[in-house]
């Protein structure tokens, strides 16, 4: 196992591009991930000449809540060849890449997972779900807020339009927790486009919203075209969807809702308080499903705990198990609120035990402690403990990711 070196990278990318299947193909795809591989945080297994292992760590900073940018490895291009799996080579990879997460001072590793079974056993918690929906937009209206038609719409091409998109994206990272301040080069991800991905449908279309001189939203997507003996059927595929305001957002689900010709929505990969949700008339044609997606593990306990605030006052000590990262177990006292937080060491009784995989999966106040608790993988230890960490530990807005990585 050794750091990625230039020169290896066809050859430690075709082994990571045929362990998930072999298709990409697209040589606009492949240069722009060779140009955003971060090589010397990313490492290769080999046998003699051969690439069998694969994965990498992007220099990320990932929202927390109460709005701060924290410092977060993103683990991603992992993968084992077919003809050594399941002899151990992930998880030598893992104990590697997060012995360097730490050495370099990163409280936070996360990953979006090609499968849900594989990184629990590593410490990474399911922090932010996704809400995946198929519209019937024939039967489903939207009731839309004041000021809904105020707003402009207009076609742009994506490329020309990535500029404007990207300075409103940038808006919305700090006011949602599990959301990626975006690297130079990851905007251009987005609207890649390739044909191979395509499966029938258009190419990439954006719609700007505007108030005044103002760009207040934009929207990415692909119309299906369909037919069947009752007439069009076509589908809307969103790829991806910003707005500043109710009224931005309202005017752009509307406009999708009602495109002619198309009689679905799908819309996936959306934050799980979505406010559309609220518009619908009829949400039980909507196929709402929940996703995981951000996974996140706590690689430093006390550095992470004390990076975000607490919606209310809380005194707890956590008595934490972390049999891959060692250096965590033990017990921690953190103390904070909406202001800041300090979490220390501590010899005092703990009031809530709990694994790493537990903590992470609450980080981001996506997932409750106290749900956590009745799935039997919190234990309260002192009376009161969990609703007062729990409350505090909550976020007023859904942690969300929009994309993978
Ligand atoms: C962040 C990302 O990049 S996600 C992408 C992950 N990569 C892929 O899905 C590509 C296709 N799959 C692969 O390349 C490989 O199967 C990998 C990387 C998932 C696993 O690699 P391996 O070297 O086989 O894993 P390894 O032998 O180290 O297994 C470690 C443990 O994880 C378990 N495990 C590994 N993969 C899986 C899986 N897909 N589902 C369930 N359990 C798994 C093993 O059973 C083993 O369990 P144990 O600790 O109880 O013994």
């Amino acid at each position: 196992m050794r750091v990625l070196r230039k020169p290896d990278w066809e050859t430690w990318y075709g082994t990571l591009n045929r362990a998930f299947g072999g298709a990409l193909e697209s040589s606009k795809e492949r240069e722009l991930w060779e140009a955003l591989t971060e090589h010397d945080r990313s490492i290769g297994v080999w046998d003699g000449d051969t690439c069998v292992g694969t994965a990498g760590a992007f220099t990320f900073r990932v929202t927390v809540p109460g709005g701060a940018s924290v410092p977060a490895a993103g683990v991603t291009m992992v993968s084992v060849a077919a003809t050594h799996r399941r002899r151990g080579l992930l998880r030598t990879m893992m104990r590697r890449q997060l012995d360097d997460v730490r050495s370099w001072g990163e409280p936070l590793a996360v990953l979006t997972a090609s499968e849900p079974e594989i990184y629990g056993r590593f410490g990474y918690g399911t922090a932010t779900h996704q809400l995946n929906a198929e519209v019937d937009t024939t039967r489903v209206r939207l009731s839309v807020p004041p000021g809904t038609d105020d707003v402009r719409l207009r076609y742009a091409a994506p490329a020309d339009a990535l500029d404007v998109c990207e300075a409103l994206y940038a808006r919305r990272v700090p006011e949602r927790p599990g959301m990626l301040a975006r690297r130079p080069g990851w905007e251009r991800l987005g609207v890649l486009d390739p044909g191979n991905d395509r499966d029938g449908q258009s190419p990439l279309q954006c719609v700007l919203a505007e108030r005044g001189a103002d760009v207040v939203g934009y929207v990415r997507f692909r119309i299906k075209p369909e037919w069947d003996r009752s007439g069009p059927r076509g589908a809307v595929h969103v790829s991806a969807l910003e707005a500043l305001d109710p009224a931005a957002h309202a005017a752009l689900w509307r406009f999708l809702f009602g495109i002619d010709l198309t009689s679905t929505v799908v819309a996936p990969a959306r934050p799980v308080d979505e406010p559309w949700l609220h518009l619908v008339s009829d949400i039980r044609r909507c196929s709402v499903q929940i996703k995981d997606a951000l996974y996140v593990r706590l690689v430093d306990v006390g550095a992470a705990l004390e990076a975000r605030t607490y919606q209310t006052p809380l005194d707890v000590v956590f008595e934490v198990d972390d049999a891959f990262c060692t250096w965590n177990a033990g017990r921690w006292r953190l103390t904070g609120d909406a202001k800041g937080a300090s979490c220390k060491r501590t010899d005092e009784a703990a009031d809530l035990s709990l694994s790493v995989r537990e903590l992470g999966a609450a980080y981001l106040g996506g997932v409750s402690l106290t749900s956590l608790a009745a799935a039997g993988r919190v234990r309260e230890l002192r009376q009161g403990a969990l609703a007062e960490a729990s409350v505090a530990f909550g976020s007023a807005v859904a942690p969300w990711l929009p994309h993978g990585f």
